[in-house]
Parts: C-alpha cells; structure tokens; sequence
C-alpha cells in the first residue's frame, strides 16, 4: 500500500490559510489535518483539541524533550509545534494530512520528509495582506506590525516550495490546492512502487 502524502501549506499571517482549510475541509472530506500546540492564548472561539493544543511553555518544552514534535518553531514570542505520532499514523495508513505550519518548522519537515509536498500560499499583494490581519481584527497592533515584517522574511523563503498558490479568491485557491494533491497521487514513482517486478525493472529502464 501506497503512503498518504504529507502535505504542508504555509503562508504569512493573514494571507488566508485557515480560511482556506475550512473550505478544504468540505471539499476533501478524506483529508486530515494536523492540529498543532502551541503556547499562544486561545483566540475567542477557539477550542483546545480541535483549533489547538493549548500548552503552557513549561508543557511545550517538556514535549520537545521527549521527542514528541515532528517540528516546532518560536514564532513572534509563541512556540508552534506538529504532534509526531498522529502524523506518521495518518500517512502509514496510506490516508495525506496537511499541516498547516509557518516556514521554520516547514523547511524542518522537509529535512525528514523530503517527499513531502510543499505548498505556499502567497497573498495578491502586501497590502492585502495586510488588509486581512487588520481586518481578522484578532491582533493588536505590535502583533500585527511583527506578523508583517515576518511576512516578508517568509515570502523570501518561497523557492524552498514546490508551489506557490496565490489566495486572491477562496474557491480558486482551494481549486487550486486539489489540483496539486490530484497531480502529486498520479507521480509514475507512486505506480512504480506497487507495480509487479518484472513490470517494474521494464518501466524503470525506459524511465
Ligand atoms: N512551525 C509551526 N508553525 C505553526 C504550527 N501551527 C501553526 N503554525 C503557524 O504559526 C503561525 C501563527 O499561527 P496563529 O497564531 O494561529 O495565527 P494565524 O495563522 O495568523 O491565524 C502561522 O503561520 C501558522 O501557520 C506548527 O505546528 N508548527
Ligand atoms: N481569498 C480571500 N479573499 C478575501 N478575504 C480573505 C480571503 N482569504 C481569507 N480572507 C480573510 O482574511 C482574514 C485572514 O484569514 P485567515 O484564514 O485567518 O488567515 P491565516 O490563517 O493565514 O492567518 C480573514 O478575515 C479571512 O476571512
């Protein structure tokens, strides 16, 4: 049996990652996703479980000691981390996960999981962006002015993705995420490891 893919879509603050997760949620019900910890206050309506794994930073770095973070990153004073085991989990029994992680922790993955798939969600422009944390109006203002000058140390990291997605509209986005995920589980390399020996040296040789 063929492994899930792991899936990784990052992108500045604000540029629409959550948003367009929710949607992928409804049009890729056979997706999981990966919840994360982290040791940032829980926003009004956020659930610990299900948006989060709200720690304290005594908690967060007692799972980094035992090895229990696929990766974890300090971001604008909080730490982010991906829970390991549930990762491994999901793509041994052949289901894809994304992770949706800012760029330290994704550069991370793509040390262990190099055939991962590494998508970058980039805003229209940095003034949208901007917009939108504004807008998001979950942020004071010294939040907001860090969240962008990260913004665009992380726009520079880009050519370490495999692609970039611009979230001008929601649905194009997310129409654009499935095509990725459709492409990436149609790679001959995915046939070729399921394919019958003989099959298989005759399909490398002509590769
Ligand atoms: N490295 C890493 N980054 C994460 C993880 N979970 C969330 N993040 C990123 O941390 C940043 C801040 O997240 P958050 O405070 O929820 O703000 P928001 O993404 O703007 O809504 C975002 O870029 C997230 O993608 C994680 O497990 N690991
Ligand atoms: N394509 C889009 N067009 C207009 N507004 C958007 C779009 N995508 C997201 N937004 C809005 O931008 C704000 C930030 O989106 P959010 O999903 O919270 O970003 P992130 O998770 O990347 O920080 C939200 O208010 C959201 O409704």
């Amino acid at each position: 049996m063929n492994k899930g893919l792991l899936i990784v879509l990052s992108g500045p603050s604000g540029v629409g990652k959550g948003t367009v997760c929710s949607v992928l949620r409804h049009k890729m019900p056979e997706l999981v996703y990966s919840v994360s910890a982290t040791t940032r206050q829980p926003r009004q309506g956020e659930t610990d479980g299900i948006n989060y794994f709200f720690k304290s930073r005594d908690q967060f770095q007692e799972l980094i000691a035992r090895g229990a973070m696929l990766e974890y990153a300090e971001y604008v004073d909080n730490y982010y981390g991906t829970p390991r085991d549930f990762v491994e989990q999901t793509i041994n029994s052949g289901k894809d996960i994304i992770l949706e992680i800012e760029v330290q922790g994704a550069l991370k993955v793509k040390e262990t999981f190099p055939q991962g798939v590494f998508i970058f969600l980039m805003p229209p422009s940095l003034d949208v962006l901007k917009q939108r944390i504004v807008g998001r109006g979950t942020e004071s203002q010294d939040v907001i002015d860090s969240r962008m000058s990260v913004a665009a140390e992380e726009i520079g990291l880009i050519r370490y993705y495999d692609y970039a997605v611009v979230n001008d509209e929601i649905e194009a986005a997310c129409h654009r995420i499935q095509s990725i995920v459709t492409a990436e589980h149609c790679r001959k390399e995915r046939f070729l490891a399921n394919l019958p020996e003989a099959v298989k040296t005759a399909a490398s040789e002509k590769a």
